[in-house]
């Protein structure tokens, strides 16, 4: 089915059980196909929350949420093309605790039994860009070596809606920048969107399409990349937000942001913002 939005969520809010307060208010978002989007927020904003309830693990009750069209709570396994793209993928630091991760099993063995020979040529461009071995045995590998498998393996079939929970963590330089790359050419190539929450900024000032801040909750800021920002050649300049000839802050600012490789000078002025709020 083709629609116009990867994303959409209206008026979402999400409590926990047995939690008083909401862990999202009222949140609403349309994410178009094409497109890469950071989340960004202080721990406890609620960005994996999002991204779970995007990807169906907790049922959605206040509010509603569409990917590609589909609620997360009753997906289809597969859709479109020739049946071989699902729908959404949610890849979370969890994965690596998972038993058989750690057990004496060969790489091979994983992904054969997730239909490796069905996608063998983008399997073989995830194990080039990953440098992973099929011959890598579970239980002897890194942390890093481990979150690569994971990375082959969860981006082995086609997604529409990939939802990347913080995967990148231990991962080294070198591979973070391919799979970075990796992402950006998939959504350039075929119809799909990415949404990725960090707490690593390096290397992203050209990367994604948007940047959303979460803080308790509720999306406080949504720029779009490169209109809503300016990354300066100082820097060492501090992140201004351009305000109106009266000196009134805008409804929707952009931003002045110093030039660097990297989008942390923004997401530490955005934090540093919410802990002056509380
Ligand atoms: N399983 C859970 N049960 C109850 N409350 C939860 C649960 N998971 C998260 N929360 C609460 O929901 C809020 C949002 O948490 P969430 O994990 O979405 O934050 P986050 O932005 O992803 O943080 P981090 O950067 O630390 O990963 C927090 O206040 C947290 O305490």
């Amino acid at each position: 089915m083709s629609t116009s939005l990867a994303v959409k969520i209206d008026h979402l809010t999400y409590t926990f059980p047995q939690q008083a307060a909401p862990a999202l208010h009222d949140v609403s978002l349309e994410i178009p196909w094409h497109t890469r989007t950071l989340l960004v927020g202080c721990n406890g904003a609620g960005k994996s929350t999002i991204l779970r309830l995007l990807s169906g693990k907790h049922l959605c009750l206040g509010g509603n949420i569409l990917v590609n069209d589909h609620n997360p709570f009753s997906p289809l396994p597969l859709d479109g093309d020739a049946g071989d793209v699902v729908n959404c993928v949610y890849l979370g630091l969890e994965w690596a605790h998972m038993e058989i991760i750690n057990r004496d099993v060969r790489v091979s063995e994983l992904l054969d039994s997730i239909g490796f020979a069905h996608f063998e040529q983008r399997g073989r461009e995830l194990l080039q860009i990953l440098e992973v071995d099929t011959h890598w045995r579970m239980h002897m590998l890194s942390d890093g070596q481990k979150r690569r498998v994971q990375l082959v393996m969860g981006l082995l079939k086609p997604w529409r809606v990939l939802l990347l929970d913080e995967v990148t963590v231990d991962l080294d330089v070198i591979g973070r920048s391919r799979l970075l790359a990796f992402l950006e050419h998939e959504t350039q190539r075929r119809r799909c969107s990415v949404l990725y929450a960090t707490h690593i900024f390096d290397g992203l000032n050209s990367w994604p399409h948007r940047v959303l801040h979460l803080d308790r909750g509720r999306i406080v800021d949504s720029l779009a990349l490169p209109a809503d920002v300016q990354f300066t050649a100082a820097r060492d300049a501090e992140v201004a937000e351009n305000r109106d000839t009266a000196g009134h802050r805008d409804t929707k600012p952009t931003l002045t942001v110093p030039k660097s490789d990297s989008l942390h000078p923004l997401a530490l002025h955005w934090l540093a913002r919410d802990r002056d709020r509380t």
